[in-house]
């Protein structure tokens, strides 16, 4: 009972003989089904335009050659694909229909496996991947691309959509997403895993390349004309860009927020692997109140399951399960409020049996939610349950109301919804509430499955499904274009449904009560519907189909456009199970990869830049470390000799100085005047005490030249030290009064001499003096001489032995004695007068001889010397220090300089190899095919 589309595109079934376009001709090329006779689909068109250019056997298409000139829809696109198996040409009959539907299915299925095989390794390679990133990001942080902002577009505003739905995991961007002008169609996206996936379609490699050449870049880190999709770090701060406050922050705070975005990333991944290797799908059976859903899930079933009534009554969402699942045992699972159902633990849910599904349905303050277990009777190649290839729930919700339209929605929106069927009231149409959720549904599924119910009950079926029809087209437009497939006007009363067993809610163990009023169903018996008339009735009330039979015939009729409507379901939900399931990884892991690969080529590229930087570092940093330590050495050489040569020429010049001033020291002018022959005591005390200060005046004058050597050692350290550390050298103020600070009265009390009597005369001068004037031989000559001498104070005794000589003995005898005691007297009080000249001679050479003792010269010429050592040490332990840490902190530098050219070394190395690795796995993503089994394979399965 199919139609044509009375909009026009007449729309053949998969089921009839009617919906193969093309003619049969026996050994020619093979043919596909299509769905759409006047407009070949999309997917058909483009399997067929694949096929024209295949040889039929596979593998020939180079990737992307053909597909270059054709619009190809994002992987995530929530589109209606048509059949793609094969006829076999001659073969029409319901048998060899049958049989193709489920070689269709099994086909199919073998092309999901290798799909999902291949997806799973892929997410395992990412995973590992990532991981690997993660150490390595530990070591050498990553360098996260700013992102360069194009000047705002006009701000284009798309009344279609409306912000809530776009992203789950991403927030920011929307806005962006919001203002873009409409260029071309963008896929649906489904929540949470469509992250980004508008920026797929390019890759941010290649996007790089156009970038805006103006705006140049605004730091040193490299910039990115797009942002990431998922590595993206999520930063809020008032007032300041995301990339700002990326770019405020440390290079290792940032390698830990990309540590955790990458944690995020494992985590989805892991969480779409579990999805694609989930094998079940679930089925949401939702629609106004009373429009027949439970009904229509009892008829898919074969079996009154669900209670079913004239007035309101599933206020709970029922998930209807194959017995298998709960170890074969039939029975009902209620989940209170509050409760994750977890079919292992008991405490999540009570367990009821399947007669008391009546009492639960109804009772939503009690029970959140049920899950029921039942044995699905059908035969597997019917079964909807348990069909062999994929384990199916069906899930029938509260009908739509203010109070049940956001929850239904919520749960539409669940990843593991894979296909939402919409019953409809053939009678009432859609109500508000239905619209509402229909249009909002319609971004997440952009293909719903339409159950028009209730059909049997309308005498215009015609102007029924034209108005159906017509608001379908404008609540989710790709439906109506799929109409023949996805809308289905049918009576689910008209199935015949077996009982519950132990009188399930449909009727007892005989199955004969129905607690239905209008319907009087037995096991396995039509239900009949309440209209009789003779209007056409079918799918799309073809105009010129024939009137349609009364009784039996009419009870056929609907039980056929039932069996279609449950091909067309099942091939809906097996392949849609493929996209909902399949797609979002695959998006997911194009977008991924997509970033690693942009993060790695960045990384590569600034890691290699590192290497150049600190290869060239090393290169100038060796010879200054060689130069730096050549010059503490020699500097070092020449601060020591310096040093020695200095103390060295001070002790020679305070010894040479010392020495000289002490032995010359009764020569020169000591200032002291002799009081006379009664002071010739104190006299000797002065002249001491002036000899001891001009000894330690001469010490003094020693240490002022050596303070004069010091300041010019110091200055020359200086200059050694600016000389070699420059800016680093610490210049030292140096104090030369500081030095030779030791009490210099100390000598007075060391020399310990008194002159004595002897001091005063001097015995040996005296001597010298006679005999100079030997050879004067008169007394008068001696009394002239003596008595002229005698003031004079020399040759007293020349003048005694001449007086004896001239006077003769006798004579001399009288003489003798007045001549002795005048020699006596002379001589004395000549030796009285010379006292200023003699005792200074006798006290120098006392002093001298004291000195030499005391080791004088020697001790304070080491002094002396030793301080200015002393002095001249410090500057130069300073220079040495500064010496030493100037090669200290060379050879730091080299080292880490060592260090980061082997990290970078190192980074070059595996950024390079994660560009080719990353952009490997995703190759192999972006080869999945979901959209069908190849051409080649298809063919080869029709050869
Ligand atoms: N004539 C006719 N009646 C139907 C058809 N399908 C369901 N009904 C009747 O419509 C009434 C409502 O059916 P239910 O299946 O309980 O409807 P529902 O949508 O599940 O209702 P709630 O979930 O409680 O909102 C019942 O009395 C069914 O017997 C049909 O195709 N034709």
């Amino acid at each position: 009972m199919s139609g044509n589309n009375p909009f026009g595109s007449g729309y053949a079934t998969p089921g009839s003989s009617r919906s193969y376009s093309g003619d049969r001709r026996g050994g020619a090329r093979p043919q596909y089904m299509t769905v759409g006779a006047g407009s070949t689909s999309e997917s058909a068109a483009r399997l067929q335009a694949m096929l024209d250019e295949d040889s039929g056997y596979g593998g020939s298409r180079a990737d992307g050659e053909l597909m270059e000139n054709v619009w190809n829809p994002g992987p995530s696109e929530d589109r209606f694909t048509p059949d793609h198996t094969p006829i076999k040409p001659g073969e029409s009959n319901a048998a060899s229909e049958n049989e193709r539907r489920i070689v269709a299915s099994h086909v199919h299925q073998l092309f999901y496996n290798q799909n999902r095989t291949a997806l799973g390794r892929a997410i395992n390679q990412t995973v590992e991947t990532l991981r690997k990133l993660q150490e390595m990001n530990a070591k050498w942080p990553a360098h996260y691309p700013t992102v360069q902002r194009p000047p705002s577009p006009p701000v284009l505003q798309r009344p279609d959509i409306r912000p809530g739905l776009q992203h789950t995991q991403s927030t920011a961007g929307n806005d962006r997403e919001l203002v873009r002008p409409p260029s071309r169609p963008q896929p649906p996206r489904r929540a949470g895993t469509s992250l980004g996936e508008h920026q797929s379609a390019e890759s941010s490699v290649a996007a790089e390349a156009k970038a805006p050449e103006v705006a140049p870049p605004r730091l040193v880190t490299p910039q990115l004309a797009q942002e990431f999709s998922v590595l993206k770090i999520e930063l809020k701060m008032q007032g300041l860009a995301q990339s700002e406050i990326v770019h405020s922050l440390e290079k290792q705070s940032v390698a830990a927020l990309l540590d955790n975005q990458i944690n995020n990333s494992i985590r989805h991944l892991f969480s779409l692997r579990e999805r694609i290797e989930d094998t079940s799908s679930k089925v949401l059976v939702t629609g106004d109140l009373n429009a027949g859903k439970s009904t229509f899930c009892n008829a898919l079933l074969r079996r009154k399951v669900l209670p079913e009534d004239q007035q309101p009554c599933t206020s709970i969402f029922c998930e209807v399960l194959d017995v298998s699942e709960n170890a074969g045992i039939e029975e009902v699972h209620a989940i209170p409020h509050g409760h994750v159902y977890n079919r292992n633990d008991e405490s999540t849910y009570s367990v009821f049996a399947l007669k008391q599904l009546e009492g639960i349905v109804v009772d939503s303050d009690r029970w959140s939610q049920c899950k029921i277990y039942i044995k699905d009777i059908r035969p597997v190649d019917q079964s909807l349950l348990n069909n062999g290839v994929v384990d199916i729930a069906l899930i029938d919700a509260p009908g739509l109301n203010n109070d049940s339209l956001k929850t239904t929605a919520v749960f539409a929106r669940q990843e593991e919804i894979d296909v939402v069927v919409f019953v409809v009231s053939a009678a009432n149409h859609f109500t508000l509430s239905a619209k509402e959720f229909i249009f909002n549904a319609a971004r997440e599924k952009a293909y719903m499955f339409m159950v028009v119910n209730g059909f049997d009950n309308i005498r215009d079926k015609r102007r029924c499904q034209e108005m159906i029809l017509k608001q379908i087209n404008q609540l989710s437009p790709a439906t109506f274009k799929e109409s023949s497939e996805l809308v289905h006007f049918v009576s689910s009363n008209a199935i015949p449904v077996a009982a519950g067993p132990g009188g399930g809610p449909g009727g007892g163990p005989s199955g004969g009560g129905s607690s239905s009023a209008s319907f009087g169903s037995s096991d396995n018996t039509p239900r009949k519907g309440e209209d009789d008339d003779d209007e056409p009735s079918g799918k799309h009330g073809e105009p010129g189909s024939p009137p349609k039979k009364k009784g039996k015939g009419k009870e056929k009729e609907a039980q056929d456009d039932f069996n279609e409507l449950e091909v067309s379901l099942r091939r809906f939900v097996l392949e849609k199970r493929a996209r909902s399931k399949l797609a979002p990884a695959k998006t997911y892991l194009n977008n991924v990869l997509g970033d690693l690969t942009t993060l790695a080529t960045v990384n590569r590229d600034v890691a290699q830049n590192e290497l150049d930087r600190v290869t060239e570092e090393l290169k100038q940093l060796e010879p200054v470390y060689e130069q730096s330590k050549k010059a503490r050495s020699e500097a070092d050489d020449e601060v020591a000799a310096g040093i020695e040569e200095t103390a060295n020429e001070v002790y020679t010049l305070t010894r040479d100085t010392l020495t000289t001033s002490i032995s010359r020291v009764a020569e020169s002018d000591l200032g002291v005047q002799y009081p006379g022959m009664f002071g010739a005591y104190s006299y000797a005390d002065d002249v001491k005490a002036a000899m001891l200060s001009q000894v330690a005046e001469t010490v003094r004058w020693c240490e002022e030249r050596a303070r004069e050597k010091t300041v010019t050692g110091v200055s020359s350290i200086k200059s050694l030290g600016l000389l070699h550390l420059g800016d680093e050298y610490v210049d030292l103020t140096f104090r030369s009064e500081k030095m030779f600070r030791s009490r210099r009265d100390a000598l007075a009390r060391q020399v310990e001499f008194e002159a004595d009597i002897w001091d005063f005369f001097d015995f040996a001068s005296l001597w010298e003096r006679q005999e100079k004037v030997a050879g004067t031989s008169m007394a008068v000559t001696v009394a002239g001489v003596v008595g002229g001498r005698m003031l004079g104070g020399v040759g007293w005794l020349d003048g005694a032995m001449t007086a004896t000589k001239i006077v003769g003995t006798n004579n001399l005898r009288r003489v003798i004695l007045p001549g002795l005691i005048l020699s006596v007297v002379l001589a004395a009080s000549y030796a009285i007068s010379q006292i200023p000249h003699s005792l200074p001679k006798r006290l120098s050479a006392k002093l001298a001889a004291q000195l030499a003792q005391l080791d004088y010269t020697h001790s304070n010429s080491t002094r002396v010397s030793g301080e200015v050592r002393r002095a001249l040490k410090y500057p130069a332990d300073k220079l040495r220090e500064g010496l030493q840490k100037s090669v200290e902190s060379l050879l730091e530098q080299r080292r880490e300089t060592v260090k980061v050219r082997v990290e970078s070394e190192v980074a070059r190395k595996y950024f390079g190899n994660l560009v080719r690795e990353s952009a490997e796995i995703r190759t192999r993503v972006q080869r999945v095919d979901l959209e069908g089994p190849t051409p080649g394979i298809v063919g080869a399965y029709e050869a």
